[in-house]
């Protein structure tokens, strides 16, 4: 089947086609009942059971094409859309100095919306330097060479520690010299990927790239000294979406998936007399549920709890008097 052809009356919604976003979006989708097939080597895949097609997409160009309109949902990282950001406001002050037609004051509006924080693909963008040379700071690395697959970010960065050094310190008076138009004393180079290898190979004195354990970083010699941005996968929407309601459904759902994988439900039985304390300990997300038993004196208490926190509340659960505590998974939920 030709499925672009197929694409019309769809609502588009982007995903990582691979790397480390990929499993826990498709994990995302699974729970939120996206059922669909994607053929081998096929970019596309229409879902069977709503109006939606998906387009694996690389994580690095998903904020351009639901910046741009051409898709309506996402699902990326927030370093990303910082990245994409950070270049369109290089690209709109290079077309103001050029007196080009500027394309973001005509037609539909660009740029894409934050909608959900999804709960995953944790790390720290990070200037990073040989751990045993003398760089401490990011201002150290003024005027040499930084290896990056975040140039935009890093010109911004490093163009902020150049201003500063000229004694250009507070907000406003960086506001008089944009950053993104700068001639800058650093040298940004672009890698596509294996940042970390630049350094001891010798094409750069430092990086900016992507930390999670530190392990890539360890290995390679490097060492931390700033970070430029805190990041985790979000999901994102167009500024001009092409069926708002179905954007809101699907952001529910993923939204009532998101807080399922968070907490458990935590079941007991508790004397009466003893239910505000134990309440206390579990006071669930808007109330806890009470129901009597048959037993005179008792009662049994569920409740919402959060995962990280599940091993703790039990100990005092036992504290205070409950007995049978049972801890079930929550597969899905929705509030509102
Ligand atoms: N080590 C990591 N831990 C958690 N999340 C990460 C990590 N590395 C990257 N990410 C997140 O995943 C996004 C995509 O990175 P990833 O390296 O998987 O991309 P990719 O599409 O495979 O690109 P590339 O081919 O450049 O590696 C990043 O922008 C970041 O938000
Ligand atoms: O702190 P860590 O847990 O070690 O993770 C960090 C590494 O993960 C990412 O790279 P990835 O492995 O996705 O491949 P890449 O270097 O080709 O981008 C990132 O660019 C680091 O290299």
């Amino acid at each position: 089947m030709d499925l672009v052809n197929h694409l019309e009356g769809r609502l588009l919604f982007a995903v990582p086609k691979k790397g480390r976003l990929l499993q826990a979006a498709l994990n995302l989708l699974e729970g939120a009942d996206i059922q669909f097939k994607r053929e081998n080597r096929l970019d596309i895949a229409l879902v069977k059971n709503l109006p939606i097609a998906l387009i694996f997409l690389p994580a690095a160009d998903i904020p351009t094409f639901v910046g741009e309109g051409r898709v309506d949902l996402g699902i990326t990282g927030f370093d990303q859309v910082k990245e994409h950001d950070a270049g369109t406001r290089a690209l709109a002050r290079l077309r103001r100095m050029s007196n080009e037609w500027d394309a973001d004051k005509a037609g539909k509006p660009r740029g894409c919306e934050t909608v959900l924080d999804l709960g995953f693909g944790f790390c720290r963008l990070q200037v990073q330097v040989p751990a045993k040379g003398g760089y401490a700071e990011g201002k150290d690395l003024i005027g040499k060479n930084i290896g990056t697959s975040f140039v935009h970010l890093a010109r911004e960065y490093f163009a902020r520690l150049e201003l500063e050094q000229e004694g250009v310190k507070d907000a406003a008076q960086q506001q008089q010299q944009p950053l993104e138009g700068r001639k800058l004393r650093t040298k940004i180079i672009e890698l596509s990927g294996s940042v970390e290898a630049a350094c001891a190979l010798g094409v750069a004195d430092g990086i900016v790239d992507l930390v999670e354990s530190g392990e890539t970083m360890k290995a390679a010699g490097l060492k931390a000294i700033d970070t430029v941005v805190e990041t985790s996968a979000i999901l994102i929407k167009s500024k001009a979406p092409s069926n708002p309601a179905l954007v809101s459904l699907i952001a529910s759902r993923i939204h009532g998936v998101i807080t399922a994988q968070k907490y458990v439900l935590c079941q007991y039985n508790v004397p009466r007399a003893k239910l505000a304390d134990a309440t206390h300990v579990t006071p669930g997300k808007r109330a806890a549920t009470v129901t009597s038993l048959d037993e005179e004196g008792w009662v049994a208490v569920s409740a919402m709890v959060e995962q990280k926190r599940i091993a703790t509340v039990m100990d005092d659960l036992v504290q205070v008097g409950a007995t049978d505590i049972l801890v079930l998974d929550i597969h899905n939920t929705r509030s509102s």
